[in-house]
């Protein structure tokens, strides 16, 4: 978890309504761009270099804080943690070869039925 850095404005009020520019893309490239760092000044270099099983743990510690922080109504927290754990995603992601373009195109190959119609359709089969 990052510390979090009480002089600065709240990640929510940073936001502030404003659209990012900044894309998952964008942090895909970056991550593609670490991950071979060899002079130790990468923290993505050295989580890639402990493998999957580690990088995997990272983002299940990350996935349960997000999920505390939601539970308790910390909004602030929930956009922090969920920073923590994209990334994290995308790092387990560049170590077993998907990239976000295959992810996107899962996503919108489910765009032809609710949720619920797949659901229902699953389990009459
Ligand atoms: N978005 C992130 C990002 N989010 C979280 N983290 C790091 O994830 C780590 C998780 O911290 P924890 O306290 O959970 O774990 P830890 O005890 O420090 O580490 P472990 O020994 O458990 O692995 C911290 O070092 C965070 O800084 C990130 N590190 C990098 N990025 C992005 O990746 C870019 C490249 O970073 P480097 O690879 O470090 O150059 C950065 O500029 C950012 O854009």
């Amino acid at each position: 978890m990052r510390q979090k850095v009480k002089a600065y404005p709240s990640a929510a009020a940073r936001a502030g309504g404003q659209m990012s520019e900044f894309t998952l893309d964008d942090l895909e490239r970056i991550v593609a761009e670490r991950a071979g760092a060899t002079d130790g000044s990468s923290y993505t270099a050295s989580l890639v270099a402990r493998g999957v099983a580690k990088a995997a743990q990272k983002l299940g510690e990350e996935a349960v804080e997000t999920v505390i922080a939601a539970v308790s109504g910390d909004k602030e927290g929930v956009i922090t943690e969920s920073a923590d754990l994209l990334y994290h995603l995308l790092v387990v992601w560049k170590i077993s070869g998907v990239e976000l373009s295959a992810v996107l195109a899962e996503l919108e190959r489910r765009t032809v039925q609710s949720g619920l119609a797949e659901k229902a359709g699953r389990t009459a089969s």
